[in-house]
């Protein structure tokens, strides 16, 4: 839960964050995902994509990174999911107590609890049918009861989560609308239940509707779900978005409110 604007002389370890409205903070129990220190140099190369990166998103909340392209956005995401190791720096769920200080020790963000859809992740897809898109990689005949009852129910919530039940499951992936393409791959992603989900220019490529479609689909899923854009589509998303950063040249990350 959010609480109202506070005076600046709170104390320094309420977490704040910076949204439409002004500053806020988060008063009661609550958890946040924490990007400390994040550096990140490609192997065999003197430059930094990524200068200390430092950011905190309150779980079930839509934070949005925009700025100059080559800035390093895309390789921040990259580095979240997992894809890239960082050459220093942390990324952890940390748990804060209703007094505001921190419970427990930060837990790790691991990899597989993270999903990315890429930009223009239709390109990506690989199966005939939408099932088969949906569950690609998934235990086919050595799953034990359990399993098989665990992923249907991650199927059918990631179904539900995307509005995806008025297309048959026999459908071919690439006859599908832009927007309900787009569904699905936000779908192929749900299906593994993810703690973040980060979302790469998720409006690029769609046509008007499809982009107001999703955008309202955005609305739902953060009730659910910590989400992560990165976006040129500002005053689309603005109406999502509670916490926002600028990307600047050489990787360098500040928190900056947006002003449309
Ligand atoms: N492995 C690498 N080695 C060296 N430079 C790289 C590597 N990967 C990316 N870059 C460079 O790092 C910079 C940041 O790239 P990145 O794709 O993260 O930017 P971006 O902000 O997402 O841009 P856009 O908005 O155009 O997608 C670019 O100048 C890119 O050419």
């Amino acid at each position: 839960m959010r609480a109202a604007s506070v005076p600046s002389s709170s104390p320094d370890y309420l977490p704040r964050f910076c949204s439409r409205t002004g500053p806020l903070r988060v008063s009661s129990e609550h958890s946040c995902l924490e990007v400390k220190k994040l550096r990140y140099r490609p192997p065999g190369t003197q430059l930094d994509l990524l200068s200390d990166v430092t950011l905190s998103l309150p779980v079930k909340s839509f934070g949005l990174v925009f700025g100059r392209s080559g800035s390093g956005k895309t390789t921040l995401l990259q580095i979240l999911a997992g894809l890239s190791a960082p050459t220093s720096g942390s990324i952890c769920i940390q748990h804060y107590g209703s007094d505001g200080s921190p419970k427990l020790s930060p837990e790790i963000l691991l990899p597989e609890r993270v999903g990315i859809v890429f930009q223009f992740p239709e390109r990506y897809f690989l199966a005939d049918t939408v099932l088969e898109e949906v569950t690609f990689g998934w235990p086919r005949q050595k799953a034990d009861s359990s399993t098989r009852e665990q992923l249907a129910s991650n199927l059918q919530y990631a179904f539900s989560a995307v509005g995806l039940h008025a297309i048959s499951l026999e459908e071919n992936p690439h006859s599908l609308s832009g927007g309900f393409k787009r569904r699905l791959a936000l779908a192929v992603q749900l299906v593994q239940k993810p703690a973040l989900l980060l979302l790469d220019e998720p409006l690029a490529g769609l046509d008007w509707k499809a982009r107001a479609d999703v955008v309202k689909l955005l609305k739902h899923l953060k009730k659910e779900l910590t989400i992560l854009a990165v976006s040129h589509d500002l005053k689309e998303l603005s109406a999502l978005v509670d916490v926002s950063w600028r990307m600047e040249m050489g990787g360098i990350l500040k928190e900056e409110r947006l002003t449309l």
